[in-house]
Formats: structure tokens, sequence, C-alpha cells
């Protein structure tokens, strides 16, 4: 890959609120978070900045969006694999677009192991997502156990070609890199072990999708992700951003890993 390769990716600073925040909590949220950007804002306009609410919460945040014309971007935490029907409890892709959900996070490993999903329904989700123009962020990571089994890429990138093999359309998607162990644990993965599996992942993509394609996929890194460390994975050529839990419920925190770049040096 290179360095011009990597300059055309927008990074994405993105929020994963998982099951926190009533739909009034959320435009508190919102508001205190866009009154935190604004003056920085226009030194961020290269930097997309995004929220993933529960369900519940989409159509208060996305009319808030709406109104004011906030510079962020919306998703939703799940999507079925299908259009309509009898499905109960399920909440489809045309109904995300309906709300103006850009994105949708699919395979997360809190439903991966909570809920069983595979690969193969993780890439069937992803694939609903495209088809009604939603961009997928298709989460993948390997368990301590795998880590010391494996290694950390193998698991990860099995994980990623076998859900990519799901998508038949030519459309975007986002990868994030999440190992497990990492997660909510406080001790993130280090910037170069974040980096080694973004290569490799972005390398799956080649594979699959072609030079351009894996060019232009945004391969983000989660996983105990705050301010103070944040810069470390943002200056990894191949991590574009970060999927943030319990870090993005914190308004100040949340604004100030957006505001990576001040902590970013040579
Ligand atoms: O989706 C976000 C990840 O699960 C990371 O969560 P965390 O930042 O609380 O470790």
């Amino acid at each position: 890959m290179s360095e011009s390769s990597a300059q055309q990716r927008t990074p994405i600073i993105a929020g994963n609120w998982k099951m926190n925040f009533d739909h009034l909590q959320a435009i508190a949220f919102v508001q205190k978070l866009a009154w935190s950007l604004k003056d920085v804002r226009h030194d961020y306009n290269d930097v997309e900045i995004a929220v993933f609410p529960p369900f519940t919460d989409l159509r208060s945040v996305q009319t808030l969006i709406s109104a004011d014309k906030l510079s962020l971007s919306l998703g939703a935490q799940d999507v079925s694999e299908f259009e309509s029907g009898a499905y109960t409890g399920d909440v489809s892709a045309p109904m995300l677009k309906k709300l103006e959900s850009a994105y949708v996070i699919v395979g997360h490993s809190e439903r991966r192991a909570g809920y069983s999903e595979s690969s193969e329904l993780v890439g069937r989700k992803a694939a609903a997502a495209q088809t009604v123009g939603i961009v997928p962020l298709i989460c993948v990571g390997e368990t301590a156990e795998d880590l010391e089994e494996h290694g950390a890429s193998a698991v990860p990138v099995q994980q990623l070609i076998k859900a990519l093999a799901q998508l038949s359309a030519d459309a975007e998607f986002i990868v994030a890199y999440e190992p497990v162990w990492a997660i909510g644990s406080g001790e993130p993965a280090t910037p170069e072990q974040a980096e080694n599996v973004a290569k490799a992942l972005r390398e799956v993509v080649r594979e699959q999708k072609g030079d351009d394609v894996a060019n232009a996929t945004r391969i983000l890194y989660g996983g105990s992700v705050t301010s103070q460390n944040i810069a470390g994975f943002m200056k990894q050529p191949n991590v574009d951003g970060a999927l943030v839990g319990g870090a993005s419920l914190k308004v100040d925190e949340f604004s100030r890993i957006a505001q990576y770049k001040k902590h970013v040096t040579a």
C-alpha cells in the first residue's frame, strides 16, 4: 500500500454506544458532543465522526443531526439479514435507511459470542445493508485463546474471508479489527499489533476484491481506545480510525479522541 492510498481514506472515529442511553439521554449527549466539537470541527473536516446508538435512539439522533445540520454520521449496531416479514425482533436494512443510517455494525464479538452469529451470517447482514446503500462495518477479532493458539491475525482473517464471500455487490464496506481480549479490558493491543492485523486484513480485501477496493477500504481498530492511546493507532498506515466503546459514552473523552490529531506527532 502506498502512502498516497492511505491519504485517500477518510479517517473515521466511531462511537459504539452498545446498550446504553435511552433516547432522551441520546439527545442530550449528541447536543453536548456537537457543542464540544464546534470550535474545532473546521480543523477536522477531513475526519468523520460517527455515533452508533441503540435502535430506540436512532430516530431522535437522526432528527437532531438533520435539524441542526451536525457534522456527525449515524449508524446502527446491527441489522437483520432479511428485508421484511415474520422475523420478530429484527430491524431491517430498509428501515435503517429510512432513518438515514449511513452505517451499520455487523459481527461485533458481543453478538458472535452472545448470539452465536457466524461469519456467514455476518456477511449476509453486510450484504443486506449494502443492498440499500448502507455501509456495513464488519467486525472481526480473536479471543485470548485464539491469540495463544493461532497468533493474532489467523482468526480475524478467516472471519473476514467468510464474511466477504457473502457480498455480491461492489459496494463500500468498513472492517473493524477488535481483539476480543482488548474490548472493555483496559488493555488495548499495541499500535504495532493493530497495524499487523490491519495489514493482513487489507491483503484479504485485496485478494477478494482487488487493489482499488483494498486501497479504498477503511480498516479500524477497536478495543480499549482512549484519548491517551488513540494517536498511536492513528499513526499506523493501515489503521484508518477507531471503533470506540466505553470511552464513546463520555462526551469530553470521545471529543478528545475525535481530536486525535492534536496528539499525533511525526
Ligand atoms: O465496539 C467497540 C468495542 O467493543 C470496543 O469497546 P471498548 O472501547 O469499550 O473496549
